[in-house]
C-alpha cells in the first residue's frame, strides 16, 4: 500500500522545514511511505564465524525468512551440518528477532536419495542447490555429472517436492564470461526441465534477457527466478566506472545495459515467476580488494531501499510487494507473512563499511545515499 500524506505547506513544528522525505508540490509537501509484507529473502549468503556474526542482524531485523545457501567451507552437503548451521545462524542472532533461516543441502555427484528424505524429514531444509562445479564462491565440490550421478537424488526430490536451486552457469573456460548463462540455459537447463517436467527449479540471481525469456517461457509454479538488487540497478559498465570496481564483482558478472532493462521490465510487470533473492554475499574487504578478488556483492543493508528505488524509476511502486513478500512463499508453497514493514522515502547514507574484530566488510553503493529506508513497527 503507498501513503501519500499532504501535509499543509507552511513549516510545522512537527515536521520542520527541511524534513528529509518531502517533497514540495502545489502548495504541499508530500511525504511518501510504503506500507508492504514483510519480504523474505530467497537467496542469502550468511557465512559462518565471526563473518555471520557480523553480517546476519543485517538480513534478520528487514527480513522474515530466507534461503540460506550451504556454499560454506567444508559445503553443507547432509542434513546434519544444515541442521548445526540452523543452530549456529539462531545462535549468531541478536535477541528478539524473530527470523527463520530456510536451510537448503549442497548437491554433489554422491548426494543419495536417503539424504534428500531426511533433509525433508528434518524440517528446517527447503531446498538443494546445484552449483556446476567451479563455477561460483566454494563450488569446487559441485556437481559434475548432473545427468549421470545426480539423477536418483534429483528423482528423490520430485517425490518429497523440494525444489532445485541453481547457479546457472556453464564452467567450460572457452565460453565468454558474458555468454555463460545463455550457454547453460541451452545447454543444461532447458534438457534437464525436459527430462524432469515435475522438478520445480528456481534459476537463482538471472543477469540476461534470455534468463528472462526462458522463465517466463515455463510453467508458472514449476519453473521461478531470482533478482539480484545488483543485477537490476547496475550493469557492466559500473565494474569499469573511473577504475576498477571490485566491490560490484559477483558471479554472473554484471551484463550490458539491454540485459538488465529487460531483467526490470520483467520484475515490474508483475509476473509471479519472479522474486526477490539478494544473493547477499559478503567477503572480507582484503579480499575483494586483492589481484585475485573474490565474485560477491554484499547488499543485506541496502537491498530493499534499492529494489523500492528500481521500482519507482520504473513507474511501478504498485508491484513491489508481490516481488518482495508475496511471489516467493506463493512459489514455495509457504505462507505469507503477516507482519508489515514501512519504506519511507527519507534520504539515509549508506556507511562506507562494517568493522569486525579481525577485518570489514564494504556494502553495496557504500558512501552513497539512497531512499526508501526500511523501518519496522
Ligand atoms: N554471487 C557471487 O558472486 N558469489 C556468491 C556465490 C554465488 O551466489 O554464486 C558467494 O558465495 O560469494
Ligand atoms: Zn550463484
Ligand atoms: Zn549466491
Amino acid at each position: 500500500m503507498i501513503k501519500t500524506l499532504a501535509l499543509p505547506s507552511k513549516p510545522s513544528r512537527l515536521f520542520g522545514p527541511n524534513i528529509e522525505g518531502l517533497k514540495r508540490g502545489k502548495g504541499y509537501r508530500v511525504k511518501m511511505e510504503l506500507s508492504i509484507a514483510q519480504p523474505d529473502d530467497w537467496h542469502l549468503h550468511l557465512r559462518d564465524g565471526e563473518l555471520l556474526q557480523t553480517v546476519v542482524s543485517h538480513s534478520a531485523k528487514q527480513f522474515g525468512r530466507a534461503i540460506i545457501m550451504p556454499n560454506l567451507k567444508p559445503p553443507v552437503t547432509t542434513t546434519t551440518a544444515a541442521v548445526a548451521y540452523y543452530d549456529s545462524i539462531l545462535k549468531a542472532l541478536p535477541d528478539n528477532t524473530d527470523f527463520t533461516p530456510l536451510m537448503t543441502l549442497y548437491l554433489t555427484d554422491k548426494t543419495t536419495p536417503q539424504e534428500i528424505k531426511l533433509a525433508r524429514e528434518s524440517g528446517v531444509v527447503y531446498a538443494v542447490k546445484l552449483y556446476p562445479a567451479g563455477a561460483t564462491t566454494n563450488s569446487q565440490d559441485g556437481v559434475t555429472d548432473l545427468f549421470g550421478k545426480c539423477v536418483p537424488a534429483l528423482e528423490e526430490m520430485i517425490n518429497q517436492n523440494i525444489p532445485l536451486l541453481v547457479h546457472g552457469e556453464v564452467t567450460d573456460p572457452k565460453v565468454d564470461i558474458f555468454d555463460r548463462e545463455r550457454v547453460f540455459i541451452e545447454t543444461v537447463l532447458k534438457p534437464l526441465i525436459q527430462k524432469f517436467p515435475k522438478l520445480k527449479v528456481v534459476m537463482e540471481h538471472v543477469t540476461t534477457m534470455d534468463a528472462i525469456k526462458f522463465v517466463e517461457s515455463c510453467e508458472e509454479g514449476s519453473v521461478a527466478a531470482t533478482v539480484t538488487p545488483q543485477h537490476l540497478l547496475l550493469n557492466r559498465n559500473s565494474l569499469f566506472q573511473g577504475g576498477l570496481q571490485p566491490h560490484n564483482y559477483c558471479l554472473p558478472v554484471l551484463k550490458r545495459e539491454t540485459h538488465r532493462q529487460a531483467i526490470v521490465s520483467a520484475v515490474t510487470s508483475g509476473n509471479k515467476r519472479f522474486f526477490l533473492g539478494t544473493d547477499s554475499a559478503p567477503h572480507e574487504r582484503r579480499t575483494k580488494e586483492s589481484s585475485c578478488g573474490c565474485a560477491g556483492v554484499f547488499n543485506a543493508p541496502v537491498a530493499l531501499s534499492i529494489y523500492a528505488k528500481v521500482f519507482e524509476e520504473a513507474g511501478a511502486l504498485d508491484k513491489l510487494e508481490a516481488f518482495t513478500s508475496f511471489n516467493g512463499p506463493d512459489f514455495y508453497g509457504l505462507p505469507r507473512n503477516t507482519r508489515k514493514i514501512t519504506l519511507k522515502k527519507t534520504p539515509w547514507k549508506v556507511p562506507e563499511s562494517y568493522s569486525y574484530a579481525s577485518g570489514s566488510i564494504v556494502p553495496m553503493s557504500a558512501g552513497e545515499s539512497l531512499e526508501w529506508l526500511p523501518t519496522f513497527p
